[in-house]
């Protein structure tokens, strides 16, 4: 569903003409309901790969190669229909909550809006469903937090508000960049669970950013190791683990935090055990 081939960006400097090479021609496809974790270390450029599928990218860019959504070319594409492929086809879950809300809006009308805007949904009935949506990513007193402001909600919280707003509108990629960084570590994995399980039960695709490779070992299909703007190989986490084609992915492998000295892989609260 998601063709990405010969992906190059490079940035201007306005004031200097400096012009830097921050994507180095990287190809790689997604299944529907496949996701896929992009793993190296900071400035690797992840989050710039996500940026150019949403057309958020620096300004001053210049974007090469191309990017097939559903068979749609993205960079091809008009503004009206990169707008609709945004509205209805993709979902952003970035690091910091707060900033996917509007602070002077309570949640039940961020959640009305992304079902109004994205799928067409008449406003009395995307508020009939916007309780039904926060028990699904299992908020419980659902009337106070669809009452709430962002800002009187934990980080936590709010995750699963913007989680549910981007199945919400029943996307068919989702794009997570780091979505648990800014949350406390035991929210962390409650979060990565619930964002798990609910692509699953929805059948959607993701590209899922992350520093940390066991995390994106126990939810992702496949991982492409990125270096340098270039993705290096790309392998199911089996491979990534036990056949590492570079010297690089090896350092990346071994680089990582003891996370389990017993020689057990730590599990995710939804029961799934982490593979690297
Ligand atoms: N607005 C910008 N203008 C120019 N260059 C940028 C801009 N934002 C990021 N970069 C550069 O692009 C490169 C890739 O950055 P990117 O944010 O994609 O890295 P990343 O792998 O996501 O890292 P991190 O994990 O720290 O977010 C870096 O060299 C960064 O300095």
């Amino acid at each position: 569903m998601l063709n990405v081939e010969g992906l190059t960006l490079a940035v201007t400097d306005p004031d200097t003409g400096q012009e830097t090479e921050i994507l180095r021609g990287n190809s790689f496809s997604l299944g529907q309901g496949e996701a896929l974790g992009l793993v190296g270390e900071s400035g690797s450029g992840k989050s710039m790969t996500l940026k150019c599928i949403l057309g958020i990218e620096p300004p001053g860019s210049k974007v090469g190669g191309s990017i097939e959504l559903g068979g749609t070319d993205l960079l091809a594409a008009s503004g009206e229909q990169l707008r609709k492929v945004r509205a209805n086809e993709l979902a952003l879950i970035a690091q910091n909550p707060h900033g996917a809300l509007n602070p002077v809006l309570h949640v039940e009308r961020f959640l009305i809006e992304g079902m109004a805007d994205a799928r067409g949904i008449p406003k009395a009935e995307a508020k009939a469903r916007a309780a039904g949506l926060l028990r699904q990513v299992g908020i419980t007193d659902t009337e106070r937090v669809l009452r709430s402001y962002p800002h009187q909600l934990s980080g936590g919280l709010l995750q699963r508000v913007v989680i549910a707003g981007a199945i919400s509108g029943e996307p068919r990629l989702l794009l997570a960049d780091e979505p648990t960084t800014a949350l406390d570590v035991t929210t962390q994995a409650e979060v990565v669970a619930i964002l798990d399980e609910k692509r699953r039960e929805h059948g959607l695709s993701m590209i899922f950013v992350s520093h940390d490779l066991d995390l994106a070992a126990a939810i992702c299909d496949r991982l492409a190791v990125m270096k340098d703007g270039a993705i290096l190989e790309i392998g199911t986490p089996e491979e990534i683990r036990d056949r590492p084609k570079t010297d690089y992915t090896r350092a990346l492998m071994a680089a990582r935090p003891l996370l389990h000295p017993e020689g057990r892989a730590p599990v995710l609260p939804n029961g799934t055990e982490t593979d690297v």
